[in-house]
């Protein structure tokens, strides 16, 4: 997407092509910092502490942190290894273990000597095909959009989305933005209602930047404002993006989804869910089975953002809390999915 004046993704290799450059997106929308990590540890220590977050985004640098540790080492204990450490950086979005799998699938048949530049040639191919199937999903979500939209056209749609589905969370234009993008491109009038997404904002930290830096209309409000908004007529649509969808079409996605889900079921808001394949983990039967990653309190307990004299962080409670960062959306709720492929009902998810 556009960054500073000019098209930029959210990772890629670095100019030695040694390393991967990431957003650093904890300091987003205040400082626009580039990081360069240099070995797996740095790429698991950017994903577990969330410089760098979101599913095909998260699958993306494990890639890159697979692909530094076999350049160092190429063996079969260092690919263990490797693989191990970046699988354990967060549990939950399937596109980790995926795009582990997939450069050790690629590098395998290979000897050693030939493995580190083989991982980086597959993990920017990751890359390439993530941007790829983001604008298939873009394309084929656009179509909804425009449907719903002519059923009220002479108003612009109201869209309401979670966390931050955005390009922040693959390598280019984002999964249930990707559609919101391309409506905008075109002249589709759109409003999206971005939740802000507590404890860690990835809504009006990250949502709303990457919205006001597209120029889509936009309004951040609380995690608990969208019932009522729906209640009122003022939502047309609900997309949010996904770290797992089982193969019974339940979806895995940040805490407060399910919540949403069920509020647009009770005023009958159309509730979609935008993935491409490498989400779809149709190992994993039902929700029930998805391990659940629970965060370090004291995210939710502190406040952390810029003030006159630096950055501030300010105490939110005095009270022990409890940080889930995900729950499930069973597929009762889910009207449809946007796949690379075309919309698609939970019993036809199959890629
Ligand atoms: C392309 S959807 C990404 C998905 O990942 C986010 O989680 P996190 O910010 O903790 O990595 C959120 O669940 C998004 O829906």
């Amino acid at each position: 997407m556009r960054l500073e004046g000019e098209h930029r993704r959210s990772i890629a290799r670095t100019a030695d092509g040694k390393g991967a450059r990431i957003l650093d997106q904890r300091r987003l929308p205040w400082e626009i910092v580039w990081t360069d990590l240099r070995s797996a540890a740095d790429a698991e220590r950017a994903i577990r502490e969330m410089w760098t977050r979101g599913a095909p985004l998260i699958g993306a640098t494990a890639a890159y942190g697979l692909a530094m540790a076999l350049a160092e080492d190429g063996s079969d204990a260092a690919l263990e290894a490797a693989c191990h450490l970046l699988a354990e950086a967060r549990p939950t979005a399937v596109n980790l273990r995926w795009a582990l799998g997939e450069v050790a699938k690629a590098v395998q048949p290979l000897p050693p000597a030939m493995r580190g530049a083989a991982a980086f040639a597959r993990a920017d191919a990751i890359c390439d095909e993530d941007v790829a199937l983001n604008r298939a999903i873009g394309a084929h979500g656009l179509q909804l959009l425009r449907d719903l939209h002519a059923r009220n056209p002479s108003r612009p749609l109201n869209i309401l989305t979670h966390c931050n589905p955005g390009w922040l969370a693959t390598v280019d234009y984002g999964t249930a933005t990707a559609p919101i993008y391309l409506a905008k491109d075109e002249g589709l009038p759109v409003h999206v209602w971005v939740d802000e997404t507590r404890p860690r904002n990835q809504g009006a930290l990250l949502t709303a930047f990457e919205l006001a830096g597209h120029g889509v209309p936009h309004t951040v409000i609380a995690d608990n404002t969208g019932g009522l908004l729906m209640q009122r007529g003022e939502v047309d649509l609900v997309i949010v993006g996904t770290d797992r969808v089982t193969a019974n079409g339940d979806v895995c996605n940040k805490i407060g989804t399910y919540l949403k889900a069920l509020a647009a079921h009770d005023n009958g808001v159309p509730f979609y869910v935008a993935l491409p394949y490498t989400t779809f983990d149709p190992a994993t039967a039902t929700g029930a089975d998805v391990p659940i990653e629970e965060r370090d309190p004291d995210e939710l307990a502190f406040l952390t953002g810029p003030a006159a004299n630096g950055a501030a962080t300010v105490r939110v409670t005095a009270s022990p809390a409890y940080n889930p960062a995900f729950d499930v959306t069973p597929a009762r709720l889910v009207t449809g999915f946007i796949t690379e492929r075309g919309l698609r009902a939970a019993s036809a998810l199959a890629f």
